[in-house]
């Protein structure tokens, strides 16, 4: 039997936030995980898939200059760059375990659970603690259709060693976008299958629409308004149907139809806690209904948050505050948080949402093609556009980038926003010229 004052159940980047806070405040901790040591984002997530992006954005890069004094397009080579990949996130779940050890933190491998009668057991050992955090994550939501077993999940793109001639992706949001430019650009035949013709929804219509022609002129096939039906496997081939007309051979499906939080084994019925697919029911203390039961990051159901790294790392330092006492009683409270979908272009966004502010009469929208602008064009960037939303006060409170950099802009356009930054704050600022930050003068 393990005691410690605070139990933690999922060994991702929220659970071990928290858990190296504690420690460090002087609890005794445990952390138990029963898959990869270390969770989704460095190993099946954000991280691996940032490493195939590199490869991307250096070719998309030379071809956008090719002819501009850089000769020829180079080809992305998908076994070493998964070579690469694994280089990076095989010594993650050991590095991450010999860290938790070093520390004194208790590593607990294996599944954890609630017993009927309200113990935590992980895996057959019985663990009792002051306080459990419920950092479960989520997982990636299976399609309920006929030759499902076929569907492979962003896990399964992010661990292939071969590269498929044809890959077809099913969903369009941030997991479908993002693994299509890689594959796309690493040289396979790509698909993606829609369900409705509203692809990134939360993200401005026109700057999707932008995004999508993008992926169009690289190849990329975008059939919308197909619900698949059916994946039936042939010897060789996999055939997409919707039952009606639609037909679509390939070599492997990708579904990315939305994650679903991992709480359906952890028993919680019996502690009293509420859940579902969405996540754990928390007050704004990140707290259950069971005063001694706090959970935190994607396996928290989160209305306007994005389920993101650093969300998830922003609610453990909340929640550190809170189980040590060294902060006050203050509700979470979450700054303007960006949103990014990565590839080549990207689409970012931050604050106020840009089309809906363009019904406030109190806000200004004002959209700027950058297109020809030194910073992008230097680089003969294909499509660079900003929007920004502007308050009354001449406060940037929202921002929308489409470009090959919109990850350095938005991160630029969250700080001025989260700073209440007016117009004015940008004109006595000297930035390094020429680069991203010195046209943030002429965006406000
Ligand atoms: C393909 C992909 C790309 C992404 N890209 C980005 C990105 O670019 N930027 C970004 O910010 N976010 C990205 N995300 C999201 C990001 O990975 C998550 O927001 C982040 O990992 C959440 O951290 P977490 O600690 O809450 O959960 P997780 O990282 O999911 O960790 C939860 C852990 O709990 C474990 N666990 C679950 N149930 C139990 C149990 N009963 N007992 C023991 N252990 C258990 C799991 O095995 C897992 O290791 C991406 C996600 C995916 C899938
Ligand atoms: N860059 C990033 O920050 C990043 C990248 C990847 C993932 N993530 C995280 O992972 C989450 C999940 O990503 P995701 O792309 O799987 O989900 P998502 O919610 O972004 O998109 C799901 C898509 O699947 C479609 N869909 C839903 N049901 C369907 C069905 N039955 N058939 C066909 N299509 C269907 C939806 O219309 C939507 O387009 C994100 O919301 C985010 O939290 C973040």
């Amino acid at each position: 039997m393990t005691h410690v004052e605070t139990l933690i159940i999922g060994g991702g980047p929220g659970g071990l936030a928290l858990a190296y806070a504690l420690k460090g405040a002087g609890q005794t901790v445990a952390v138990a995980e029963e898959n990869l040591w270390g969770g989704t984002c460095p190993n099946r997530g954000c991280d691996p898939k940032k490493i195939l992006l590199a490869a991307v954005e250096a070719k998309r890069n030379a071809e956008h200059m090719d002819g501009q004094g850089l000769n020829g397009e180079p080809t992305i080579n998908w076994s070493d760059l998964m070579r690469n990949k694994f280089a990076y996130t095989d010594g993650i779940p050991s590095g991450t375990l010999a860290g938790l050890k070093q520390s004194a933190i208790t590593a607990l491998t294996g599944h954890a659970q609630f017993t009927d009668d309200g113990h935590v057991m992980v895996g057959s050992e019985e663990v009792v603690a002051d306080k459990v955090v419920l950092a479960t994550g989520e997982r990636p939501r299976r399609l309920d259709i006929p030759g499902a077993q076929h569907v492979g999940t962003s896990t399964d793109f992010l661990n292939m060693r071969e590269l498929p001639r044809r890959i077809t992706f099913i969903g369009g949001g941030y997991i479908a976008f993002e693994l299509a430019d890689i594959a796309n650009a690493a040289g396979a035949e790509v698909s993606l299958v829609l369900h409705n013709d509203k692809p990134l929804r939360a993200f401005p219509t026109n700057m999707v629409t932008d995004l999508v022609a993008q992926l169009k002129a690289a190849g990329v096939h975008i059939y919308e308004n197909v619900d698949v039906a059916e994946v039936n496997k042939t010897d060789a081939e996999l055939v997409l149907t919707d039952g009606h007309d639609f037909q679509l051979t390939t070599d492997a499906v990708i579904g990315a139809t939305g994650r679903i939080a991992n709480v359906d084994t952890l028993n919680l019925a019996a502690v009293g806690v509420k859940a579902d697919a969405h996540g754990v029911q928390v007050n704004d203390h990140l707290q259950t209904a069971n005063p001694d039961i706090y959970a935190l990051g994607d396996v928290v159901a989160k209305k306007t948050v994005p389920k993101l790294t650093p969300v998830a790392g922003y609610d453990a330092r909340y929640l550190a505050g809170q189980l040590t006492g060294q902060q006050s009683d203050a509700p979470i409270s979450y700054p303007a948080i960006p949103t990014l979908v990565f590839g080549m272009p990207k689409l970012a966004k931050v604050g106020v949402d840009v089309t809906a502010a363009a019904n406030e009469s109190s806000l200004t929208v004002k959209t700027i093609d950058m297109t020809h602008w030194y910073t992008y064009n230097r680089i003969h960037d294909a499509v660079a556009k900003v929007t920004v939303v502007l308050n009354d006060k001449r406060q940037l409170v929202g921002a929308a980038v489409l470009s090959g950099i919109a990850d350095e802009m938005i991160n630029y356009l969250t700080f001025l926003i989260n700073q209440h930054a007016t117009t004015k704050t940008f004109e006595n600022q000297i930035m390094a010229y020429p680069s991203p930050a010195s046209d943030i003068d002429y965006l406000l």
